[in-house]
């Protein structure tokens, strides 16, 4: 739960509190294990604690306690700590703990009262701070970033404010511009010529339960969270400013019911891959039916159906336009043209929406898609097309040129996977205006507004890609409210920049599609579906499978472009968990080898990539994952 699972500020609050009643020392506690990342930062710097250089951005509350109860341990290892005091005040018992320890305290913010520190000093004099503040960050080998953790209020202001924008401008410029010196460590890396920033609990200024980034900010190199992970911590776009993610187990009882955002992982993947038994043949094993590509965009077609055959259905049947059926012939023989029953469908890769011809790819996804629309209370709408029963509609994957011929209200089993600039189009179409870079700016809160007004299953895609669908049993909800009746988020961020290649998304949509195929075959055959498991599994409201099998075919398909570029920089690596108990040690999770710490800057860049490299290789991956799914299945 630690590694997958996201809960609100609130939420996290509330489980804080049976253990603060019980006196348990969760500041304490969380505090050690931020005093041991900052130990293992500076060592993978190439440095000593004793000679390192350790500066805290410390606020008001207890965010700020955490750093200083931390930096406190760090003076006592022989760190030289000194806390720029960013709010009105300082953690009282904190900030005694470190002077004790001799950690120094410069305050920056003139409205700060600390016993026996000058305050309510002039704007000249507080020039001369920040300019001594300044010096600091830019010799620091560690910034701890501890002005605001679940407390935090809206865009940061004050001198917090000036401190995250100070901060920004270093990280940016690096030592050797702001010094005007070389510090390059000479062996052509540079890689330390910058402090590492460590944040604690969550990079203050963003958005903690909905990710938004509202005004100035801090962006880490390691984020270390405590009890859970917070929202901001996996959507985008917070998720790409908190650098690698330590969570620290202290305990917390949360009900895995209320998480809010859940990360794919390859456990959950491997679990929504279907292994076919002695008793299959090619159709129970799942038949997904494209409609993609045209004579202008025959490439998408190839590259869908290709997806789609390797990723583990029986059987692809294509009704695309004639030139691109000889080129997926050419292909794929395996392919089969024409029309036939299906239990999924991928449909609009490459398919121009304005070709209004009766026998144009658009006219046929437009038809299909007529059959999925429902009235706003879920019921099937009749309107022009055959009445069918919901749970008779086989789900279907809806990309590209199709998203414009997507009807105002559709079931769940609908899945659109549009990236940022459709998302916008789409919305825009609906009557709620919004540009690609409003989508950009709150990706999360977009995709529940298109799930809500649409009721499809929304996969949005990015370096971080959000699913949101229908939950079916109320939890996850976004914070703010927008979906009250409960919609199930999930995430991935498996893959590499590399992905972003055109026809990476056809490949995607294929993907998607051959995977929800497979699903709907084995829920028909499953000898103890009984025929109202069945009905559930289509019911007008509650699809938590098709939410699941679209992130695992975002996480498959993000893992294919690891593999066939070399590259393992991704928006969201596995977190480290650290358990810390009220008193003793702290332990780092025996799977996690040292090359994987957070905190290790060794990364393979990798090399460019095509589409077509990702379909040679979802074998493999589909390979690694159902290894998993064996050892699973040994283990239960
Ligand atoms: N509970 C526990 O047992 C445990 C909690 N733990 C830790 O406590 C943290 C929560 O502490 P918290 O509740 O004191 O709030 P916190 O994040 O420090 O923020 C409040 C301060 O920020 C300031 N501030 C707010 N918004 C601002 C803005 N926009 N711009 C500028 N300033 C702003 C605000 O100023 P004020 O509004 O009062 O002027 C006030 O000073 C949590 O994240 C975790 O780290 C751990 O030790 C584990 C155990
Ligand atoms: N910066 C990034 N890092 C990782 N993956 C990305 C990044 N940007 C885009 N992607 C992924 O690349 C794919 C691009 O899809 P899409 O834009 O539909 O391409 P196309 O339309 O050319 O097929 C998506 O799966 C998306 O999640
Ligand atoms: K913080």
């Amino acid at each position: 739960m630690l590694r997958t699972m996201a809960f609100t500020s609130s939420d996290v609050r509330a489980a804080e509190r049976p253990l603060l009643d019980r006196s348990v020392p969760l500041m304490r506690m969380a505090s050690r294990a931020l005093a041991d990342v900052c130990r293992s930062v500076v060592n993978a710097r190439g440095s000593e604690v004793e000679r390192s250089s350790i500066v805290i951005l410390a606020g008001a509350g207890n965010n700020g306690g955490d750093g200083l109860y931390a930096g406190s341990l760090l003076a006592r290892s022989g760190a030289g700590v000194t806390v720029l005091a960013v709010g009105t005040a300082l953690h009282d018992a904190a900030a005694r703990s470190l002077m004790r320890a001799g950690g120094r305290v410069l305050v920056v913010d003139p409205r700060c009262r600390i016993p026996g520190f000058d305050t309510g000093f002039d704007d000249a004099e507080l020039r001369l701070r920040l300019t001594a503040s300044a010096d600091l960050l830019l010799h620091a080998d560690v910034v701890m970033d501890a002005m605001t953790g679940i407390g935090s209020k809206g865009a940061l202001t004050g001198t917090a404010s000036v401190m995250a924008d100070l901060l920004a401008e270093i990280l940016h410029d690096g030592r050797r511009c702001a010094d005007g010196n070389d510090d390059n460590d000479g062996n052509g890396e540079g890689a330390h010529d910058r402090p590492t920033v460590v944040a604690v609990d969550v990079p203050s200024g963003l958005g903690v339960d909905s990710g938004t980034v509202p005004g100035a900010s801090i962006t880490a190199d390691v984020t270390v969270t405590f009890g859970a992970l917070k929202p901001c911590l996996v959507v985008p776009p917070v998720c790409y400013r908190r650098g690698g993610l330590v969570v620290v187990d202290l305990g917390l009882d949360l009900d895995p019911g209320r998480a809010v955002v859940r990360r794919m992982d390859a456990s959950c993947a491997s679990s929504r891959l279907v292994v076919p038994g002695a008793g299959d043949m090619k159709y129970s094993r799942g038949v997904v039916g494209l409609i993609t590509g045209s004579q202008r965009y025959p490439g998408a077609g190839v590259l869908s159906v290709s997806a789609a055959a390797r990723s583990g259905c029986g059987m692809v049947r294509y009704l695309g336009p004639r030139r691109a059926q000889d080129l997926v012939l050419q292909a794929m023989p395996e392919v089969v043209v024409g029309k036939g029953h299906v239990q999924a469908w991928t449909v609009g890769c490459g398919v121009d929406p304005d070709d209004h011809d009766d026998d144009s790819p658009a006219s046929a996804v437009g038809a299909l898609l007529r059959h999925y629309q429902t009235d706003d209370g879920g019921s099937v709408s009749t309107t022009g097309v055959e009445p069918m029963p919901p749970v008779s509609m086989p789900p279907v994957c809806v990309d590209a040129g199709a998203l414009d011929l997507l009807p105002d209200h559709v079931l769940p089993q609908v899945v659109i996977t549009p990236h940022a600039g459709e998302l916008a189009r789409l919305l825009t179409r609906m009557g709620h205006p919004r540009t690609v870079d409003a989508v950009l700016d709150d990706p999360w809160g977009n995709a529940v507004l298109v799930h809500r007004i649409t009721g499809a299953t929304v996969l949005l895609k990015g370096a971080m890609t959000l699913v949101v669908g229908d939950d079916g049993q109320g939890d996850g909800l976004h914070p703010d409210g927008a979906h009250p009746d409960g919609a199930r988020t999930m995430v991935s961020g498996a893959g590499p920049a590399w992905l972003s290649t055109a026809g990476s998304g056809d490949v995607l949509a294929g993907l998607i599609g051959s995977l929800l195929a497979q699903w709907r075959a084995s829920r028909e055959s499953a000898d103890d579906a009984t025929a109202e498991e069945r009905s559930s599994a289509g019911k007008d409201r509650g699809c938590p499978a098709v939410t699941e099998i679209a992130a695992a075919g975002a996480y498959i398909h993000g893992l294919s472009g690891r593999m066939a570029s070399g590259c393992d920089v991704c928006a969201d690596a596995e977190p480290l968990i650290m358990r810390v108990a009220p008193v003793g040690g702290v332990t780092r999770d025996s799977s996690t080898s040292s090359d994987r710490v957070p905190w290790n800057r060794a990364r393979s860049i990798g090399h460019p990539i095509v589409a077509s490299d990702l379909i040679e290789q979802l074998q493999f991956v589909l390979a690694s994952l159902l290894r998993r799914h064996e050892d699973d299945d040994a283990r239960r």
